[in-house]
Parts: structure tokens; sequence; C-alpha cells
């Protein structure tokens, strides 16, 4: 069900068998590696800073959840390391790509290496679901339309959307848009998924499958994922669970307002 066309899988598993467990961590060098990243809005006296002195790590093949009060910093952080806002002070390296003192064109080269799933499907009404799942191929020169249409196909079949392909997100329920979510970040195997509150939209049976899912999908291509979430019900994914509060990284013990699962 997971061997997509033209597209190696980067963890080998018995063909169509259960994914259970965790396979071993791939080796390599840390998806993510920051150090003292700080970072303000506003300017003059107008200026806040939200994040303070961030050091995080996540391992190749690494479950991350980053959870904390809202306002803690939370998306901020997220939004720095997938190359959506531009860095202030610090060092953060993600797939191998500096992006303090980024340019432009180095943060979008990695954004296309990086799926996101938001807290809102973000799938266009228009187009259908294999549409919305090929679109994020169509950066990819060495595809075609053909194969971009039929690799969309194959990876709805990955996430039980198989029959659904020629469906409007209006025509969905709102975990299968999510699926839709799911299948898209993936499609363009990405070396890293960052997600932002997955499940807020969803009711928790979908909320759980949708997460599992991605969980599954993820570990089957050793794709690391770091994921911002106020849900209890999902702490369990995760191999790692950090807590942010008032912009700092901090130790689980002294994080109250992290939910118990
Ligand atoms: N574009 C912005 N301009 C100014 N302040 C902002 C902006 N975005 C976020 N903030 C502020 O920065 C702080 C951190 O926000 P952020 O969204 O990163 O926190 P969060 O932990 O993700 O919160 P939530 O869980 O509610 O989404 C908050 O006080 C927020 O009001």
């Amino acid at each position: 069900m997971d061997a997509l066309p033209g597209r190696p899988m980067h963890a080998s598993t018995p063909e169509g068998a259960p994914v259970i467990g965790r396979l071993p961590a791939p080796a390599g060098p840390a998806p993510v590696e920051i150090s003292g990243l700080s970072y303000a809005y506003g300017e003059g006296e107008l200026r806040r800073p939200v994040l303070r002195d961030i050091a995080l790590t996540v391992r190749p093949g690494e479950i991350v959840l980053l959870t904390g009060p809202s306002g803690s910093g939370k998306t901020t952080l997220l939004t720095l390391i997938g190359a959506l806002r531009a860095m202030q002070e610090g060092s953060c390296r993600v797939l191998g790509q500096e992006l303090m003192g980024a340019a432009e064109g180095e943060r979008v080269a990695l954004r296309r290496r990086i799926g996101f799933i938001f807290q809102q499907h973000n799938l266009l009404g228009f187009l259908t679901a294999q549409q919305n799942v090929a679109m994020a191929l169509e950066l990819d020169p060495a595809t075609t339309e053909a194969g971009r249409l039929a690799r969309a196909t194959a990876m709805l079949a990955a996430v039980g959307l198989g029959d659904r392909g020629g469906s409007r997100p209006d025509q969905l329920s709102g975990g299968q848009r999510q699926r839709v979510a799911v299948a898209r970040a993936l499609a363009g195997d990405p070396g890293l998924i960052l997600a932002d509150e997955p499940t807020a939209a969803l009711d928790r049976q979908s909320g759980g499958e949708v997460v599992r899912l991605l969980r599954d999908l993820a570990r089957r291509r050793g794709v690391p994922i770091l994921l911002v979430t106020h849900d209890p019900r999902i702490l369990d994914i995760a191999d790692r669970i950090i807590a942010m509060e008032d912009g700092r990284i901090v130790p689980m013990k002294e994080a109250g307002a992290v939910p118990s699962p």
C-alpha cells in the first residue's frame, strides 16, 4: 500500500505489513539543530521578545511534540524552523541549511523540502483531493503531470482515501480533509514534517486517527516530525515531548501547563 511510483521507501518494511512500534532510528545529522535562538515582534518601544535562548535538536526519524500554554511561542518557533519568517538571533540549522542570515531564495528552497500541516487543512476548495496532493509536486521539474497524479493517487490510498481522489474538500469530512493534508505534506518526500495543531479542528476520534496515520507514514519513511499541540489526547504518539513557557523551553516537571495524557 505504501510503495509509491518512482519513490523508494527510506525504511524497508515488508510490503503490506502493518507498522507497529519503532524502526531503528536513521543515522545522520540532526534535521533540526537550534541554539541561542531568540526572537521578538515589533520594534523600538513596541519590541516584545517572544522566544528566549532556545536550544532544541530533533534527531533523524524522531517525533517531537511541542506543547505549552497559549502565547508561549510555539507557533513562532515552528515558523522560524519552517523558514516562513527570518531569523533574528542565534542559530537554526534545518536539513543542513543555516537559517540565520539565509537569503530569501535559500529559505524558499528549504521550504520545498519540508511538509507542512496546519490547523486548518489549507486545501484549495476548487481542486479535487487528488489535484490538491499533486500540486505539492508541481515544483519538482523531474515529474510529469501524469506522474504527479499517479503519485497523488497512491499517496491518497496510503491515507485510506484511495476512492476519494475526485472529491473536493467540501465533499469530505474534517478528518478526511486533514488526511488529504497529510498526503499532500508527505507527497514530495520531505526531509521534515512541521505540524501546527493538526487536530484542533477535529473530534477526538478523527484527530487521533489523523496523527497516528501521520506518525506511521512518517516512521516508515524515517521522516522526523515536529508537532505543536495543545491536545492531551495525542501526546502518546511522541518520542519526546517538549514544553514551552513564556518563550523558553522548560523541563517537563516545571511545565505546569502540560496536560497529562
Ligand atoms: N505577527 C505577530 N505580531 C506580533 N505579535 C505576535 C505575532 N504573532 C504572535 N505574536 C505574539 O507572540 C506571542 C507568541 O505567539 P505564538 O503564536 O508563537 O504562541 P503559541 O504558543 O503558538 O500560542 P497558541 O498556542 O495560542 O497558538 C503571543 O503573545 C502572540 O500574541
